[in-house]
Order: C-alpha cells, then structure tokens, then sequence
C-alpha cells in the first residue's frame, strides 16, 4: 500500500493560495475509504509505535495518540516524503516573506539528515484517537529547534458516519490582536495542511507575522481516527 497516486493530481497551486490567504488548506480525497480503514487499523498494532500518550495526563485535551517509530509504515512514509517537496517551495517563499534566513532542501530526506545531525531523530508522525467526549487543545507542534513550517492531518474517518463534533480548529492571532477561529471541513481521506507556528499575512500596513494555532473540538459521539504527518523530527 505505498503507490498514492492521489499526490500527482493535486492542485498545488490552489494550496499554495488557501495557504498564503488563511495558513490552511484543504487537499480533498488524497485517500481513499480503504486506505482510511487501513491506516486507522494501524493502532492496534503496538510494535509500530515508540511511544502512546494519554491526552489527559498532560493537559492536552482527552484521548490519546501514538507516534510511529522508523521504519514508517510504507503509507505514511510515501505520503510523508511525497507531501514534502511542493510544501518546501510554500515554506521556503514565507521564509523570504518573514525575512528569515533558512531555506529548506528539496528533498524530504535531506531535510531530516539535517534534523538528525542537530539530534532531532525520534519520528513524529502520529496516529490520534478520539472517543465520545475527547478533544484536542490549541497547540502548535514544536518538537525542537528545528521547524518545518507546514505540516498534514488527514481525515481518516468517516463524519457522516463514524463520529460528531470532532471539528479541527485553526487560529490565528496578529500582533495586538484577538484570535480569530476557523474550522476547516473535511471529509473522510481529506487532508488539511496547516501552519505550525506561524505565517506571513497582509496587514493594511504591509506584511505582518500570524501566530497559528490548532485543536479538535469535542466529539459528541463515535469515533474519530486522524494521522498526522509533522516534518520535522523531534529532539
Ligand atoms: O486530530 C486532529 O484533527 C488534529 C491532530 C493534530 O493535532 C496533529 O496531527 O498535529
Ligand atoms: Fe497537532
């Protein structure tokens, strides 16, 4: 299950204006219903994790989530690697944008040499999992000094049939101003790209930072699974 022929027919340049315009964007089925369910069973599965966290233990909201440990699953890995490039050139314009110096290789594996070499190793793409009741604080995944600016959360079940409530969250906050709120929509195998930290935006006296933000609101009911594909390691 490693070919994703849905990462050639999407509309880069469609993202890259969602993106610039709100920090997130949506890429509409990248997987099919078969492939949610495969995924999702991944869960079970706990010699593909290196660790579990229990939301509530540490004030993250309720439930729980798993990060993968290398070797990825062949899926992730080829979304992880496949979702790279087009997101670099994104990342590498809001680094001019915010007059930033770093610049992010073309490859996904060059970019990770790099983590790795600043003692970022440990994989951060995640599978969460949330039941009646469970939601998931405002957070930004910072996992070291190194940061990829973007990152991916597909969708694997289905709302019209597996969960409600459950809405992903996204915020942002300008300099002296109050957060405003978003919610971004998603079917089942629709991914969201989202800002991780920060974007650049337009004030009305030119380019401004917007502080990101993002969270689950709660389930009401059912089940909801989502994998979450971060590309930076974490220290
Ligand atoms: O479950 C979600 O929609 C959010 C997951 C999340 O916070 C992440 O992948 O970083
Ligand atoms: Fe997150």
């Amino acid at each position: 299950m490693t070919d994703t022929p849905a990462l050639a027919a999407i509309d880069w340049n469609a993202i890259a204006g969602q993106l610039d315009s709100g920090g997130h964007a949506v890429i509409p089925g990248l997987l099919s219903r078969e492939r949610c369910a495969a995924v999702a069973a991944l869960y079970g599965e706990e010699a593909r994790f290196r660790k579990r966290i229990v939301m509530g233990r540490h004030g993250y909201g309720s439930g729980e989530y798993q990060y993968f440990a290398y070797p990825l699953p062949g899926e992730v890995a080829a979304l992880r690697a496949g979702l790279y490039p087009p997101l670099a050139a994104i990342a590498n314009r809001w680094q001019a944008a915010l007059d930033r110096e770093t610049r992010f290789p073309d490859s996904h594996d060059a970019y990770l040499e790099r983590c790795h070499a600043a003692g970022q190793v440990r994989p951060t793409p995640l599978l969460l999992r949330y039941r009646e009741g469970d939601y998931n604080r405002l957070h930004q995944d910072v996992y070291g000094a190194l940061l990829f600016p973007l990152q991916v959360i597909v969708l694997l079940s289905d709302p019209d049939r597996d969960f409600e409530g459950g809405e992903l969250i996204v915020t942002e906050q300008r300099v002296r101003m109050q957060s405003r709120a978003e919610v971004v929509p998603l079917r089942q195998g629709d991914a969201a790209v989202i800002a991780v930290r920060d974007r650049p935006g337009q004030g009305a006296r030119g380019p401004v930072k917007m502080a990101m933000r993002h969270g689950v609101s709660r389930v009401r009911s059912g089940e909801r699974h989502t994998l979450g594909i971060i590309f930076h390691d974490a220290s």
